[in-house]
């Protein structure tokens, strides 16, 4: 695992755009396409602005990308809650990438349904390939949680299906996401994480005992893939 601490968000961002871009400009010296799996709340919203912009609006070839959610919240699109509304706002749209390049996790369709789409979207995409996506993308909530995967629910002990749906009461709310096995089979993943509310958390993400029930966050461990954490200042601040 390669830990990277910046400054601040800001700066935190602007790291990981350049270093996205040039994993990206790397991994497609070697293939025609790049597939990319985005997170959702409200961490990465000013690294997709970033991306969206010069350099790497001229730098990136975007109709190489195909875009894939790590986890959904099951509320309509136009809601502000929806992961994949908040990428089309800040990086999507503005960057003009094809629509048949980006795949969604629906929510206009029973959330069982959403996911066993979603599975077979992914199951055909890849095929027979022991690596699926080139990079993952991944935010940590304050709880431990990352995609979809809270403290607690049974989804954390998925081992065969790549992608669950299920009723998340604290929310009132279902949600569709991604496992950790797929997620485990990436070439690479990539964690992001600010603020001082996240740094225990962190920690014991990072440092303490497995205990993934607790900390879902803990599950994601490529097999054969690079594990990366950028991470702010203040983040990083309980940390040894
Ligand atoms: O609910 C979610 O939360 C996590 C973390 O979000 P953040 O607001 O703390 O950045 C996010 O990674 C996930 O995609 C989202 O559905």
């Amino acid at each position: 695992m390669e830990l990277h601490i910046a400054k601040d968000p800001q700066q935190l961002s602007e790291n990981m755009a350049a270093w996205i871009s040039n994993y990206i400009l790397e991994v497609l010296q070697d293939q025609e396409r790049f597939t990319f799996v985005l997170s959702g709340g409200s961490t990465p919203k000013q690294l997709y602005t970033l991306l969206a912009r010069e350099p790497y609006l001229e730098m990136i070839p975007w109709k190489k990308i195909h875009f894939f959610w790590g986890d959904e919240r099951v509320v309509p699109f136009d809601d502000e809650r929806n992961n994949a509304r908040m990428a089309y706002e800040t990086l999507l749209t503005p960057v003009g990438v094809p629509a048949e390049n980006i795949h969604v996790m629906r929510t206009d369709m029973l959330p069982e349904v959403s996911a066993e789409a979603y599975e077979k979207l992914l199951q055909e995409y890849f095929n027979d390939s022991a690596v699926t996506f080139d990079l993952v993308l991944l935010g940590m909530g304050d709880d431990g949680h990352t995609l979809s995967l809270f403290p607690g629910t049974a989804v954390v002990k998925e081992q065969k299906a790549w992608v669950k749906a299920f009723f998340l009461p604290a929310q009132h709310m279902y949600r569709v996401t991604l496992t950790a096995p797929v997620v485990n089979r990436a070439a690479c993943v990539v964690f992001m994480a600010t603020g001082a509310g996240k740094a225990v958390t962190l920690k014991n993400v990072i440092e303490g005992t497995f205990n993934a029930e607790q900390f879902p966050s803990q599950l994601i461990r490529p097999q054969d893939g690079e594990l990366h954490w950028f991470v702010d200042e203040a983040a990083a601040g309980a940390l040894e």
